[in-house]
Formats: structure tokens, C-alpha cells, sequence
């Protein structure tokens, strides 16, 4: 039986599963957008030639519903979706992608017992390289994960974790395409300061970061052997080398890492959103006060 998929939010990483699960050979026509902002609904539908309409018609006969949406947009969609439910002839598999909101968030706003994924993805999925990592809610059985783990990884890898470790996901791999595109952008920076056009510094950053990504993947090295072997004793990557660490480079990566699981962990326990409760704001994976 052909799966039906859903993706609630047409943003950037509802926008980047599309994308991938088209490219990975997911037929248009078992693929649906559920997207509020008119003019975004049309950009979708025009290049991808899929459906995009509103949450309850989405969800309606989907075996899987990506929620793709802003934290501030769940509690609303989990309504339509809860009141969409009765129709339901299939179980439906809610997967949210939803950054810093526990399962149990979707767990209590969903008709009792139904099965919740969340998942942590990154933008590359754009281009099928994504790193997604996925943890259970308490109602998925074995076959729905590994259904849900399949689909995903038609878009990239895939990790299972436990919840406790989502926020520390964040802060690595669902943000840190960002990081590399901060160092993209300094580096060309760089590279225009010392004289070299946008252009050719451009094209020197982009596959730089690319060769050194694929080296790092395929090689079996670990970034200090492959680090060390570009540093020759005494020589231009030492003296470049010493100027990030005087600069705090690997502190500055501590930190930031550190502010954005910050940042992920209060998502979850933020007061003005309705449907907290119990001592730790609903959620189930932080241990109680
Ligand atoms: N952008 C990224 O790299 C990543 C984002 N995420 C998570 O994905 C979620 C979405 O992020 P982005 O795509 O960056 O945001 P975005 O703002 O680009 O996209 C959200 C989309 O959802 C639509 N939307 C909101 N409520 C809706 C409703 N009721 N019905 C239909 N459409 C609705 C909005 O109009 C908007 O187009 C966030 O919760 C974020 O934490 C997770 C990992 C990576
Ligand atoms: O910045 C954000 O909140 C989202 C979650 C991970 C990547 N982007």
C-alpha cells in the first residue's frame, strides 16, 4: 500500500523534506502540504506540483503527519489534528520536527494513545545529506519506527536517542549547518580582505568546506589526524591555527552550543504556551524538582 504523507508547515524544513522525498522518488501525488500563508501555499504547489491545503484535508487519509511548524503554531494544529483523527480510518503517525517541544507535549494534545515521533532534522535534507535524530513517544510500536526511520533516511541519516539527549541534538546537528555557513561566510570574508574577488573566494570557501566534510565522512580519520596532517611543523596552518585558539575559537563553539540547548530546553517550558502542566511544564524527560 502506498503511504500518504503529510508535512503541516511549507517553511524551510517543511520545504527541505519535500524536496528530499521527492528527489528520493516519493510520487507527488501521495505527498501533501498543509500551508496558512497564501502566497507561500502558492510557491510550494508551483514547484513541487503538490497538493497544498489546509491541516484537517492534509491529514485526512495520511499515514504520516510531519508537523514542520513553529513551536508557537502546535497547540492550534494538534486541535485540528485531534478533531481530524475521528475520521480516520488508518493510524495515523504524528512526527514533529518541532524544535525543544517535548513528546508529551503532542501525547496530551492528540486523541489518547496516539503515536508520536519526534525528530530533530537538519536543512540539508535539501540535498538528501540530512542528519536527523529521532526519539519514541511511549505509544509508537516497532513497525511505526522503523517505518518513520526508513522514511527519513530516503533523506539522509539517521540516529535514534533518547529524549533526554534532544536538546544537545539541537545544539550539534539541527542548528549546525548554520555554524558552517557562519564559517562559510567568514571565510569569504576573509578571503576578500585579503584581496581575492567575492567570486574566487567564494568558490575556493564552498569547496574547501566540501572536500573537507566529504574527507571527514569517508576517510575514517578523526578531524585531529586530518587537522595535523594539514599542518605542517612551522608552517602557514600552524601560524593560522594558533590565531584561532588565542581568539577562543573552540570556547566560542562551547558556548554557543551551550546558549542554543539553552535555548532548545526552554522551549519546552515556556509558561505562554497553554497545555503545560504538572511540575515539569509536561515533559516526561526531565527528572522531577
Ligand atoms: N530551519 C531549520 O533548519 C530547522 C527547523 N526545525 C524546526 O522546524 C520548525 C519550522 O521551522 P522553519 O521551517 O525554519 O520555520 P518557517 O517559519 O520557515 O516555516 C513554518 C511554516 O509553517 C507555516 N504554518 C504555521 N502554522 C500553520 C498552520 N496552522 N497550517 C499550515 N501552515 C502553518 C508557516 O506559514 C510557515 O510557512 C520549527 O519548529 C523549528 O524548530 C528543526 C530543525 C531544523
Ligand atoms: O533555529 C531554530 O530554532 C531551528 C531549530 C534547529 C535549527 N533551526
Amino acid at each position: 500500500m502506498t503511504e500518504r504523507i503529510a508535512i503541516v508547515g511549507g517553511g524551510k524544513i517543511g520545504e527541505a523534506l519535500l524536496a528530499g522525498l521527492i528527489q528520493s522518488g516519493k510520487q507527488t501525488k501521495d505527498l501533501v502540504v498543509a500551508e496558512k500563508m497564501p502566497k507561500r501555499a502558492k510557491e510550494i504547489a508551483d514547484e513541487y506540483g503538490v497538493l497544498v491545503t489546509d491541516v484537517t484535508t492534509a491529514a485526512e487519509g495520511a499515514h504520516y503527519v510531519f508537523l514542520a511548524i513553529k513551536p508557537d503554531d502546535v497547540d492550534s494544529v494538534l486541535r485540528e489534528l485531534s478533531s481530524a483523527e475521528d475520521a480516520a480510518e488508518t493510524e495515523r503517525v504524528t512526527v514533529t520536527l518541532v524544535a525543544g517541544l517535548p513528546l508529551s507535549r503532542y501525547e496530551n494534545g492528540l486523541q489518547a494513545g496516539s503515536p508520536v515521533v519526534r525528530v530533530m532534522p537538519n536543512t540539508p535534507m535539501l540535498v538528501n545529506e540530512a542528519m536527523s535524530a529521532v526519539s519514541v513517544g511511549r505509544y509508537v510500536g516497532e513497525e511505526q519506527l522503523d517505518a518513520v526511520v526508513r522514511l527519513l533516511e530516503t533523506v539522509g541519516k539517521v540516529a535514534v536517542v533518547p529524549e533526554r539527549h534532544m536538546d544537545a541534538v539541537t545544539a550539534i546537528s539541527g542548528s549546525g549547518p548554520a555554524y558552517v555557513f557562519l564559517m562559510a561566510e567568514a571565510m569569504i570574508d576573509a578571503g576578500v580582505a585579503l584581496g581575492l574577488s567575492r567570486v574566487q573566494a567564494g568558490e575556493l570557501t564552498v569547496q574547501t568546506i566540501r572536500g573537507a566534510g566529504l574527507l571527514l565522512s569517508e576517510s575514517g580519520l578523526s578531524p585531529v589526524d586530518l587537522r595535523a596532517a594539514v599542518t605542517s611543523p612551522g608552517g602557514t596552518t600552524a601560524a593560522a591555527i594558533r590565531e584561532f585558539e588565542a581568539n577562543g575559537f573552540r570556547h566560542g563553539v562551547y558556548e554557543a552550543t551551550r546558549a542554543c540547548a539553552a535555548a532548545s530546553k526552554k522551549a519546552g517550558h515556556r509558561p505562554d504556551i497553554e497545555g503545560l502542566s504538572g511540575p515539569n511544564g509536561g515533559r516526561s524527560d526531565v527528572d522531577a524538582p
